[in-house]
């Protein structure tokens, strides 16, 4: 039987990134960016004010305190969007976000002056400053936050909501990114309802594993839709896959009936398809069913195996490495904890093992094996916070052992860092 490794590598092998294509701002988070992209714009635009206040020289103002102000007269007014005045020899009244006037050189806050006179409209006229400055005092200079040449995304980054708002300051609206690939997600088994108002007749179990593929993909940033339940029958099968092979999906992911049952169906069900079925059963604990085959028209196909965490298992170890390669990602590195209790074992495959990590004072991550690893087991999983995988020689593992572990999601690191 092949190794994880062995089939990982299989798997990506496999697959090329997908090309990139030119997508506005609206579509961009969550999708990987196609190029190194720089700045072509200075942020801000021109040297503006951080304060609502008066635009002065500095030098007027040198010595200036709350005992000996300077009384200056206020020769204009300036508001965000207007266009850049020059200014004159007094003070300028001026609006947080408003071109400074050329002539002046540090803006005082409204608080540090005192209004002496107003005309009708209630403009400032003549103000007393009650603090001094400096040459660029509450002033951001054009060009400090981005200027030309900076680096906004690295090829084969993430884009989020910091990667948007840098974007949309420099006016950047068509970026290149490659495009999610798209899964459909098929049920097996005549024990399933997926009909949750429908009550349970005996034999009959709630499927669990659709709605859990489905929200994992698009947690991991891939559109995935649900193409229905099909139970025990080959024919169904047949015209399952048929239809979606008119859909242009990327990649198909399928639970149960890929084991050695008679009504395991999956492979033969797919050699009539004319796929290939590049790998079969890897020693792995739990999901070692897992199968994994190309259609003739370019999806993918993963069978995974029926039981919940075995489908989980193969979803976040062989499916997310295939979306990370065709998204142009690199691969996912694991973290390193220490294991709280010790760990034995007495197969040789390895384990993904659900897990609740944590860090100590001193930023040492440790990690529990947590209770209930059976892979029909679904309540440890609102416990766990992370995978940790036992490798192939870890048969007796002893507290404080250093195993690599994975958060729930790649791009989930932080929950419980
Ligand atoms: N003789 C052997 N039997 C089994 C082996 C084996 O090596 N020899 N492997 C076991 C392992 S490991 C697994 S995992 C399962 C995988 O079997 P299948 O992929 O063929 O899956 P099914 O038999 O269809 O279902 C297994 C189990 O999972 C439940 N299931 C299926 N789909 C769903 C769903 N959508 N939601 C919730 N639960 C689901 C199903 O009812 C079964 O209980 O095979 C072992 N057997
Ligand atoms: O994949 Mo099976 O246990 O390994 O459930």
């Amino acid at each position: 039987m092949l190794s994880y490794h062995e089939t990982l590598d299989i798997i990506l092998n496999a697959a090329t990134p997908r090309a990139p294509q030119k997508m506005a701002l609206d579509h961009l988070t969550g999708l990987v960016a196609g190029e190194t992209l720089t700045a072509d714009a200075l942020v801000p635009p021109f040297d503006n004010s951080a304060m609502d206040g008066f635009a002065v020289h500095s030098d007027q103002i040198a010595g200036t305190t709350r005992t000996h102000p300077v009384v200056l007269t206020v020769d204009g007014s300036t508001m965000a969007g207007d266009r850049p005045a020059t200014g004159q020899r007094g003070a300028w009244e001026i609006m947080t976000g408003a071109p400074v006037p050329k002539a002046y050189d540090a803006v005082i806050r409204i608080e540090d002056s005192v209004i002496l006179e107003q005309d009708d409209a209630g403009r400032p006229t003549r103000i007393a400053i009650t603090v001094s400055g400096f040459p660029g005092k509450n002033i951001r200079k054009a060009g400090t936050d981005f200027a030309p040449g900076d680096r906004l995304l690295d090829k084969g980054m993430r884009i989020g909501p910091p990667q948007i708002m840098a974007l949309a300051a420099l006016g950047q609206d068509q970026v290149s990114v490659i495009p999610a690939p798209r899964a459909a997600v098929i049920s097996t088994g005549k024990e399933l309802v997926d009909d949750m108002d429908q009550p349970l007749k005996p034999g009959q179990i709630h499927n669990s594993n659709a709605p859990y593929l489905l929200a994992g993909l698009r947690a991991h940033d891939c559109p995935a839709v649900n193409a229905g339940t099909i139970f025990d029958d080959p024919e169904k099968f047949d015209q399952k896959i048929n239809a979606l092979r008119q859909q242009d999906f990327d990649l198909i992911l399928s639970s149960g009936a890929v084991s050695m049952g008679r009504h395991d169906f999956i492979p033969d069900g797919l050699r009539r398809q004319g796929a290939e079925i590049l790998c079969h059963k890897a020693a792995i604990r739990p999901g070692k069913p897992i199968l994994f085959a190309r259609l003739p028209d370019g999806a993918f196909y993963f069978g995974l195996p029926g039981n919940p965490i075995a489908a989980a298992v193969g979803m976040r170890f062989f499916a997310y490495p295939l979306i990370r390669k065709l998204r142009g990602q690199r691969p996912e590195t694991p973290l390193i904890a220490r294991l709280k209790n010790a760990f034995t074992k007495e197969s040789p495959f390895r384990f993904f093992q659900k897990a609740r990590c944590h860090r100590d004072s001193e930023g040492q991550l440790h990690v529990e094996v947590l209770p209930g690893q059976e892979s029909y087991k679904i309540s440890p999983l609102l416990q766990q916070n992370c995978w940790a995988v036992i490798p192939e020689t870890g048969l007796n593992l002893r507290a404080g052992h250093l195993v690599d572990v994975y958060p729930l999601f790649p791009e989930s690191e932080g929950g419980f860092l």
